[in-house]
């Protein structure tokens, strides 16, 4: 797999969210328009009370600035009272007015941004070459695609209405507060930066345990998703218990790991919960003494004390904060280690579009190995002239499939090459390539869908009538129509609810849709029964009729029908021509045939050739 170089080991940092926020800029500068008038309608919000004690109960003259527009605490005291207290109300009212606003803007925009990041993200995934696939574990992919992006959106959020606001707030409480008594504020405030250190160090902790208990989490999702893929061996092996222990294990470690987590963030809230006290404590009584030493008024002790609940709440959020952060930058890193994947198999910035193909494939010296240092192909080199049918035979292990998967370019070779009408395939465009190949593989992958959209799934763009068309290509017309509701028949996951051959007959008129110019068989015909394989290799002779074939078969009737057989042994050919000619040489294509390599269903297809 190849990692771009020079590139850091996360290039998607939550810092990279920002990329994701830009198309939602006016969104964000509302919200941010909304919770900044939200932190001043805060900071105002204890006034109304200071003049109500200073001036309607002690009488105290109001300041300058403000006797224009107040009445007279001496004269009308009632009606002063009365319009303080309606502008209580009002700020109220516009606090939790803006509060809604600006947490909805965020909430739509953290939302949108997320879908943005999942669809990319499933983009670059479907784009990265088997050989990722192969060994990423898909439950886990299934985990970054679920949990790790909501947890971005749940950071979004919690940043913007949390973080945001709040510190707004305390740094305009904090001003304030120095305005009025500097002293008396570095006495409430003296507690902000040891909160700071705390909650940093808390932090770098929190990550390392979310980091665990996210890894526990995707091997558990991928755990659940092999046994429910799998279910049919389970039940037929009788192994439910035996899975649930596994299960439970997986689940208890990963529940160990989530709690330690939360522990850890719990811990940290009454510490911090601790801290705000002590500091209220402090404040309260100093500034008590400092109102009976004549300093500050009540009103303005008591200003004080609400902007001290007041910074308290979002100091108490920090603890919230960095559990919401810390798990934030354990997501960006897992979505960012995918991010950093890139397709090892590309079009190179020349690639040739393929536009028409006849099929003449070469192999030429090719050698591949899946790991450095292990070849699985060594210098295989045959050519098959277009409309040929080839067969590939050989013992288990011997890298039939292996080297069917060079065509389509599911791998490229180490060395050597192979040529597609003189072309080497890696000058050609992929798509281009691609589309110009039909594979059947021994189990027939469909999708829950009905039957005429799993065939037309063969083209893009096709329709029902091109899925009827090529279904009667293949000779299934009858076989479909028999089915409950015809072409319209929807099947279950992995088609579920069709027969082995039934969904092999439909994965046939599916290549045959797609009208390539090679054909790619792997053991079509494996695992079926003898009606059904008749069905299966009558379509499949019609779908290969004057198209280049390759196919790994195990079977007589399909190794009969070939053209040309190549004998495969740990990554050699070893003999190649027809199947009477190598009989009659002896050697390993003999002796594969006495060990009875087509025997399992010999009767049958004998009777199907
Ligand atoms: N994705 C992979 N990663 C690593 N090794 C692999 C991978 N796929 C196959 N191999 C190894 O490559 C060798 C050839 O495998 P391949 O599937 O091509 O054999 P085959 O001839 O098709 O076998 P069979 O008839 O059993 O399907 C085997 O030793 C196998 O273990």
């Amino acid at each position: 797999m190849a990692r771009s170089a020079n590139q850091s080991p996360s290039p998607f940092s939550l810092w990279g969210l920002r990329r994701f926020l830009r198309p939602h800029s006016v969104a964000l500068s509302g919200a941010a328009l909304a919770m900044t008038m939200r932190a001043m309608v805060l900071l105002v919000l204890p006034w109304p009370l200071k003049f109500v004690v200073d001036s309607v109960i002690s009488q105290k003259p109001l300041p300058i600035w403000l006797a224009g527009f107040l009445p007279d605490p001496i004269v009308h005291r009632v009606a002063l009272l009365d319009v303080l207290g309606i502008t209580m109300l009002l700020f109220a009212v516009a606090d939790s007015a803006l509060a809604y606003i600006g947490g909805r803007w965020l909430l739509r925009v953290g939302q949108r941004a997320v879908f943005d990041i999942r669809r990319l993200l499933f983009a670059h995934l479907q784009r990265l070459s088997l050989a990722f696939h192969r060994r990423q574990k898909s439950g886990d992919l299934m985990a970054r695609l679920g949990g790790d992006i909501q947890t971005l959106q749940d950071f979004v959020v919690s940043m913007g209405t949390g973080l945001f606001a709040h510190l707004l707030t305390i740094v305009g409480m904090a001003g304030i507060m120095l305005a009025i008594d500097w002293r008396y504020a570095l006495v409430v405030i003296a507690a902000v930066p040891l909160l700071l250190v705390i909650t940093q160090r808390h932090t770098r902790r929190l990550k390392q345990a979310f980091r665990l208990a996210r890894r526990k989490e995707g091997e558990l999702w991928s755990m659940a998703q092999e046994i429910i893929v799998g279910i049919p061996v389970v039940q037929a092996y009788g192994r439910e218990s035996f899975e649930e222990g596994r299960f439970r294990e997986h689940a208890e470690e990963s529940l160990d790991a989530a709690l330690e987590a939360n522990e850890l963030q719990m811990r940290f809230t009454p510490l911090i919960g601790g801290l705000v006290a002590a500091a209220v404590g402090v404040a309260v009584w100093y500034g008590a003494s400092q109102v009976l030493a004549g300093h500050i008024t009540t009103g303005e002790l008591l200003v004080f004390l609400a902007y001290l609940r007041g910074m308290a709440a979002p100091l108490r959020q920090f603890a919230k904060l960095a559990g919401t952060f810390s798990k934030a930058t354990v997501a960006a890193e897992r979505l960012g280690d995918i991010f950093a994947e890139e397709p090892d198999i590309r079009d190179a910035p020349d690639a040739i579009h393929l536009s028409s193909c006849a099929g003449a494939l070469e192999f030429r010296s090719v050698s591949f190995g899946y790991r450095p240092n292990e070849s699985v192909l060594k210098d295989i080199s045959f050519r098959v002239d277009p409309g040929q049918t080839v067969a590939l035979v050989g013992t288990t292990g011997a890298g039939k499939s292996t080297l069917v998967s060079l065509v389509p370019r599911f791998h490229d070779p180490v060395e050597g090459r192979v040529l597609l009408d003189g072309h080497d395939l890696r000058d050609l465009q992929l798509t281009s390539l691609r589309n110009r190949i039909a594979l059947v593989l021994q189990e027939a992958l469909l999708f829950h869908g009905t039957v005429w959209e799993n065939i037309a799934y063969g083209r893009a763009g096709a329709g029902r009538e091109e899925a009827i068309t090529a279904a009667r290509a293949v000779g299934i017309h009858d076989l479909v129509e028999g089915l409950r509701d015809g072409y319209d028949t929807r099947i279950g996951e992995r088609g579920g609810g069709l027969s082995g051959g039934q969904r092999q007959c439909l994965s046939i008129a599916r290549a045959m849709l797609r009208d390539a110019s090679i054909v790619i068989l792997d053991e079509p015909t494996s695992g079926l029964d003898a009606f059904s394989e008749r069905r299966v290799l009558e379509a499949l002779n019609r779908l290969t009729i004057g198209r280049t074939t390759l196919v790994i078969a195990h079977r007589l009737a399909t190794i009969a029908k070939a053209d040309r057989i190549l004998v495969v042994d740990h990554g050699r050919i070893v003999q190649d021509g027809p199947h009477a000619q190598l009989l009659a040489q002896g050697g390993h294509y003999a002796e594969l045939w006495q060990q009875g390599y087509h025997t399992p269903s010999m009767s049958t297809t004998q009777e199907a050739v």
